[in-house]
């Protein structure tokens, strides 16, 4: 069902009214791939990633998540955000592998440029964001989950920075934003052996704050906010900025350089060449 005809359902129009409705028209008119309701009376806006089948990160669905981010942060009547997936099994795979196999330099470039502002805009967001995984989440997935205040993660799935598993290298700030989570020890078992945690272990350490069910993932995420957008937004918003501007700055100061590390990298053949197979492999997986 399209989302237009979505909103002319009467069941819905009824739960929601019709000033909601306005609202959630006005926010989903950017993106199919990225569904925001942005509830008026509270300020809190559920983002949904809607990419099938798995919310892989490429190249235009990073630009419709920073478009969105960007219109978050412009509303001031905006205050929260709940960061979850239309898919349920899914929470995020990570970057769209096929971005970076045999890929066209300007493109790759572009690519990682956006993925450094998606992790920038949302890492540093004025507004109290939750992450509501509600699925697997690996690799680039787990940094979107990282750069959110607070995790709520759906039993029986799985989470981490995978990435040496794969051949590759979970950049710098990639790590930070795990560490800034979990801190060092674990960051650095974490990422080194490219961990892919349960949730409960993910728990154990600190990675997910809670683990839930998943009939009531989204509301233990909007009672988890409630509590947040009690806390004077400046006081809330300032402590945050004190406690993330040094990662986002030391990524200002050497974004050119990491683009640079990343096409130099992800075109080397012995890379092309793990990446192919890992795409092989997903692909027969896929198929079992
Ligand atoms: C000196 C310093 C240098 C620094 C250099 C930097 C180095 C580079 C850094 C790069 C950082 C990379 C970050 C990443 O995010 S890489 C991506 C990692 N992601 C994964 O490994 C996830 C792989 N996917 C899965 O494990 C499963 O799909 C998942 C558990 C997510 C879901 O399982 P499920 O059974 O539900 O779904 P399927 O496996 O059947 O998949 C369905 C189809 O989706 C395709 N798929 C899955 N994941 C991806 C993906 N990440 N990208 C693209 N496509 C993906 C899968 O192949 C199936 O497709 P088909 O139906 O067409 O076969």
């Amino acid at each position: 069902m399209s989302l237009k005809q979505l909103f002319r359902q009467p069941m819905l129009r009824a739960m929601l009214g019709r000033q909601h409705i306005q609202a959630l028209r006005s926010m989903t008119t950017q993106s199919d791939k990225v569904l925001v309701d942005l509830d008026p009376k509270t300020g809190v806006a559920v983002v949904q990633m809607n990419r099938p089948p798995v919310n892989s990160l490429n190249l235009e669905f990073l630009s419709d998540i920073n478009n969105t981010l960007d219109k978050l942060h412009n509303d001031k009547s905006c205050r929260g955000l709940i960061l979850t997936s239309s898919n349920n099994k899914v929470f995020c795979a990570g970057l769209d592998i096929m971005e970076m196999y045999q890929p066209q330099t300007d493109r790759l470039t572009e690519f990682w440029k956006t993925l450094q502002n998606v992790w920038m805009n949302l890492y540093g967001s004025r507004l109290a964001t939750i992450a509501a995984i509600n699925g697997h989440s690996p690799a680039g997935g787990c940094l979107l989950a990282t750069c959110c205040d607070y995790r709520i993660m759906v039993q029986n799935f799985t989470i981490g920075l995978n990435e040496t598993q794969l051949g590759i290298i979970p950049p710098f700030w990639f790590v930070d934003s795990m560490e800034g989570v979990v801190g060092y020890r674990q960051t650095e078992l974490a990422c080194q052996k490219g961990l892919m945690m349960t949730t409960d272990q993910a728990s154990k350490i600190g990675l997910v704050d809670e683990v839930v069910t998943p009939e009531v993932v989204l509301q233990k995420a909007q009672n988890e906010m409630v509590s947040w957008l009690k806390i004077p937004d400046y006081a809330r918003q300032l402590t945050k900025s004190q406690m993330k501007m040094p990662n986002i700055n030391k990524l200002r100061a050497r974004r050119d350089e990491d683009v640079q590390h990343f096409v130099n990298f992800i075109t080397k053949d012995s890379v092309q060449q793990a990446l192919g197979f890992y795409i092989e492999n997903l692909k027969k997986k896929a198929k079992k």
